[in-house]
């Protein structure tokens, strides 16, 4: 198990799943403290999503425990554990197209002080939502799409309103999963820019598979090959170990990128 300096935030301990006879995730545990930055890896197929899946409650695990802080959450449902501080960064896929970037952060707000089921109106006349959208739009750089329908936006700024988003709902762990995927090599760079600069207590774990975004972010990286940790340590470590070049044999580092 990974060791996390400081008391844990997150923990998952020996979660197993199995479709019918298929094991998806093989007794895979892992420890984050606040403030950790982990990538987590793994070829096509690994089981990375449905670690993901299990983890945020949108799967139950065969058996095993989730953890945050301390309190033990493999029970709760998705919104259960978002409200309890975990969150998963909110897909392009399920952004809204004919909402605005300032109405999709104003409902994560309102969704995290629990007053989304009261809004009448336009909730965007509020003073402490709307001070908080603008915050949270300038810190991504995004203040000049805040009225911008999704549709208007580019897929690298919709990338970043996902993160944004889940930033409004307050979270101690956030996963996020590929962030830099299918955005254009000219907007990387903004991606990497507000992964550096994310709360510096809030834990992160990151699926990506563009490695030099990986490197250059975790501190620690996990492997997943065919549903279990194969490798969990510093990721220049990674890069020497025979397990991890042996399953990404073919792929990374046939093309020199765990090398
Ligand atoms: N609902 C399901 N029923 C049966 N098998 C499944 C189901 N979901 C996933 N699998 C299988 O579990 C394995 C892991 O899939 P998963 O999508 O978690 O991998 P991954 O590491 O996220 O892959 P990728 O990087 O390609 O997205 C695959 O063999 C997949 O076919």
């Amino acid at each position: 198990m990974t060791a996390a300096v400081g008391n844990p935030v997150f923990e998952v301990v020996a979660l197993n799943k199995s479709f019918g006879g298929l094991v998806v995730t093989n007794d895979v545990s892992l420890s984050m403290a606040a403030g950790d930055r982990v990538a987590l890896i793994g070829p096509n197929g690994a089981g990375k999503t449905t670690f993901v899946n299990l983890v945020t409650g949108t799967l139950a695990p065969s058996s095993g425990e989730v953890r945050l802080g301390g309190e033990v959450i493999t029970g709760l449902d998705a919104s259960a554990r978002v409200k309890r501080g975990l969150v998963r960064s909110f897909q392009v896929t399920r952004l809204f197209q004919d909402m605005t970037a300032a109405e999709h952060l104003g409902l994560a707000v309102l969704q995290r002080e629990g007053r989304s089921g009261r809004i009448f109106g336009n909730f965007l006349t509020m003073p402490d939502v709307m001070q908080e959208v603008e915050h949270r739009l300038e810190t991504l750089r995004l203040t000049a799409l805040m009225h911008r329908k999704v549709r208007e936006i580019a897929y690298g700024q919709q990338r970043l309103l996902e993160i944004a988003i889940a930033l409004a709902l307050k979270p101690k762990v956030l996963l996020l999963d590929e962030p830099a995927a299918g955005v254009p090599q000219s907007d990387v760079g903004l991606i990497e820019q507000a992964l550096n600069e994310l709360p510096a207590d809030l834990a992160v774990l990151m699926i990506e598979h563009d490695m030099d975004l990986v490197f250059r972010f975790a501190k620690k990286v996990v492997v997943l090959a065919a549903g279990a940790v194969i490798f969990d340590g510093a990721p220049g470590d990674a890069t020497r170990d025979p397990r991890v070049r042996e399953a990404y044999l073919g792929s990374y580092a046939d093309a020199g990128r765990v090398a």
